[in-house]
């Protein structure tokens, strides 16, 4: 049976990831964390050391921080096993890292691990490709009080797929951060707002306005469970694939 390694093991999506793997019978090798993080789930061992955990594992799982991913790379090409990286914040570096990593492993990265997510990211990109750009489009998400990145990763997916239904770059047409007198809307802009509060574990909302009348395409995500599958099922995808970086639409047929 394959084995598992779990980066950022003592997370919030690190611990949902062993319940779900272990609740389906699968192997766990361990995880990294850092020092001091506390027992995970009985019989999971805990390392600080990535390198010797992508060893002794067949393929990794990465829910910790941007900083960390290096690292985590490093380690995965040093033991030459496929990784799926689930963390948000990553910034162009970090995709940089990642195309450089992709060359000798398989790496999946994706800001939203879940069905529902990727099936919406579908849908957006279909109507934003149907829709001129006299239909604005924002994007709204709202996560737990402890969410410490924005916009979300999965608004971010969210704007790259409606972008790409427009034949447009998001880096070029991204609206962040609106604040004070901003001026009128930019025709064409993606725009983008981040609400934190409470536990609420992941909602995403797509609005496509114009004069008179709004679409709005959503998706509510009720617990990090929806994650912590996407992520196993991703990694069970990944060991079957050669070198190269991908994310969820080969793992759910889409
Ligand atoms: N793609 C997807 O579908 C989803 C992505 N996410 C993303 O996953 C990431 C983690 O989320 P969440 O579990 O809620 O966050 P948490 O803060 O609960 O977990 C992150 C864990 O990583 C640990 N960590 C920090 N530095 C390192 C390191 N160098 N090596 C290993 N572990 C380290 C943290 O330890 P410490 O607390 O001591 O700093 C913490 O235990 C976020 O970026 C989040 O946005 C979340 C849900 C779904
Ligand atoms: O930090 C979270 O919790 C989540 N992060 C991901 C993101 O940034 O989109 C996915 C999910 O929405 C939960």
């Amino acid at each position: 049976m394959a084995k598992i390694g779990i980066f950022g093991a003592a997370g919030r999506m690190g611990r949902a990831i062993a319940q779900v793997a272990l609740d389906a019978g699968l192997d766990i090798s361990g995880g990294t964390d850092r020092p001091g993080s506390g027992e995970v789930a009985p019989g999971i061992v805990i390392t600080s050391d990535p390198v010797e955990l992508a060893r002794r594992s067949d393929v990794l799982i990465d829910f910790s921080v941007p900083a960390a991913l290096a690292a985590h790379l490093d380690a995965c090409i040093q033991a030459g096993k496929p990784v799926l990286v689930g963390t948000t914040g990553l910034e162009t570096q970090h995709h940089a890292l990642i195309d450089k990593a992709a060359k000798s492993i398989a790496v999946l990265q994706t800001g939203n691990t879940s069905l529902g997510v990727n099936i919406l990211s579908a849908l957006v990109e279909q109507a934003a490709a149907r829709l001129g750009d006299d239909w604005d489009i924002e994007i709204v998400e709202m996560h737990h009080r402890h969410k410490v990145d924005a916009p979300s990763g999965t608004a971010l997916l969210l704007g790259e797929a409606a972008a790409r239904g427009r034949g447009i770059s998001l880096a070029d047409h991204s609206a962040r951060g609106r604040d004070g007198i901003t001026g009128a809307r930019v025709q064409g802009a993606i725009g983008f707002a981040a609400l934190r509060g409470g536990s609420v574990a992941g909602d995403h909302q797509v609005i496509f306005a114009t004069e008179g009348e709004r679409i709005e395409l959503g998706h509510r995500a009720e617990s990090r469970v929806i994650f912590a599958r996407g992520a196993v099922r991703g990694a069970s995808w990944l060991l079957g694939q050669p070198a190269g970086r991908y994310d969820m639409k080969g793992v759910l047929g889409l």
